[in-house]
């Protein structure tokens, strides 16, 4: 049965398309059939190249491989989203925090995954559920990052009460909260002060924005239980419930949102086992000089 790749890039920049290029040549050259997201981009690959129509959709694919920075990767996570097929990144981007390879690795990426030379590894994300005044049905979403409720304009603050588990535990005005995944603790939460959360740290992560409150401060709850986040009917402000930057809800005041550890992880395929530590230090460009001689000068004491 002839494996195949579904390639998705970010069309409008000139890097991408090279490195499309390149991928689809290698991919080819390693028996892949290679399918396209970008309907648009096969038009203009289709003549002289294998490229099929992504129409055929993700799950006949074994992997979906992403040419661009996180956000590309969090837009491909939407095709994957539900379904059992990894995600592959290949940073073209500025910080690429959650790529597994770098533009100039392409051609071992090809080689593992012809050699079936990697695993996969799954990455939780969050369940969201928005029950809002006079409608019957919530509306659902998900996160790989973060859903974060926010003020919906940027004048005075939004009013909103935090409860576990159907306890309530404190309301404050803030300019929003964000709800974030051990993989979106890099992310914006770490932006507004959250710790970093390893990813084998299945819990939930709630930091506030700017919130007006002697006890504001971030939360973790276990994978077991939700979060809710009331938009208080005596908030001056409605809110927008954001997930990973793209997809939106609006929260009327009265609004009531829960969030909890999702139920279908995304997945990852993973090339090395570069510890998390090691992709921390690397993309945030953390001092670890001396770390080195502290510890060569352990082993020499230790003999
Ligand atoms: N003040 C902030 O830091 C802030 C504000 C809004 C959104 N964001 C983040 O932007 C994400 C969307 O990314 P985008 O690239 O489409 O938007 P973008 O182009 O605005 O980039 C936001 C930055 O977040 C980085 N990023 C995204 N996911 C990350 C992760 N898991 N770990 C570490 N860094 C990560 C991106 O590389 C980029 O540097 C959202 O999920 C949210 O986490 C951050
Ligand atoms: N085909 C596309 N058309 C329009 N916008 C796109 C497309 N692909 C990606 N984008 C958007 O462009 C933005 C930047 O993309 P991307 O994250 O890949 O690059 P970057 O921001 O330079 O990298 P990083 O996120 O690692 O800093 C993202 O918000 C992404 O959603």
């Amino acid at each position: 049965m002839t494996r195949r790749v579904l390639i998705v890039t970010h069309g409008g920049r000139p890097e991408a398309v090279a490195a499309l290029t390149e991928a689809m040549r290698e991919l080819t050259a390693a028996g892949f059939e290679v399918a396209l997201h970008d309907d648009d981009l096969a038009e203009s690959f289709g003549d002289h190249m294998s490229a099929v129509r992504a129409r055929e959709g993700v799950t006949d694919s074994e992997v979906v491989m992403v040419l661009g920075g996180d956000g590309t990767i969090l837009r491909a996570a939407e095709l994957t989203h539900g379904t059992r097929v990894p995600l592959l990144g290949v940073n073209l981007g500025h910080v690429g925090f959650l790529a597994e390879s770098e533009r100039e690795d392409l051609h071992l990426a090809v080689q593992r995954l012809a050699e079936r030379d990697y695993v996969v590894e799954e990455r939780s994300v969050v369940d969201v559920h928005v029950h809002r005044p006079g409608e019957d049905e919530p509306v659902t979403g998900w996160a790989l990052n973060e859903a974060t409720v926010e003020k919906a304009r940027r004048e005075r603050v939004i009013e909103v009460a935090i409860g576990v588990d159907g306890r309530p535990l404190s309301s404050f005005g803030c300019d929003g909260v964000v709800l974030s995944t051990s993989t979106g603790s890099t992310a914006h939460a770490f932006s507004a002060g959250g710790p970093v959360m390893w990813p084998d740290v299945d819990g939930v992560l709630l930091v506030p924005l700017s919130a007006h409150a002697l006890f504001a401060r971030p939360l973790v709850i276990g994978p077991g239980s939700a979060y809710t986040v009331k938009v208080l009917e005596r908030s001056p402000m409605p809110g927008i419930l954001t997930c990973d930057g793209r997809r939106s809800i609006e929260l009327p005041v009265g609004s009531r949102v829960e969030v909890r550890r999702g139920s279908t992880p995304l997945r990852f395929a993973r090339l090395s086992p570069a510890p998390f530590t090691d992709r921390l230090v690397s993309k945030f460009s953390l001092p670890v000089v001396g770390w080195r001689e502290a510890a060569s000068a352990r082993d020499e004491k230790e003999g």
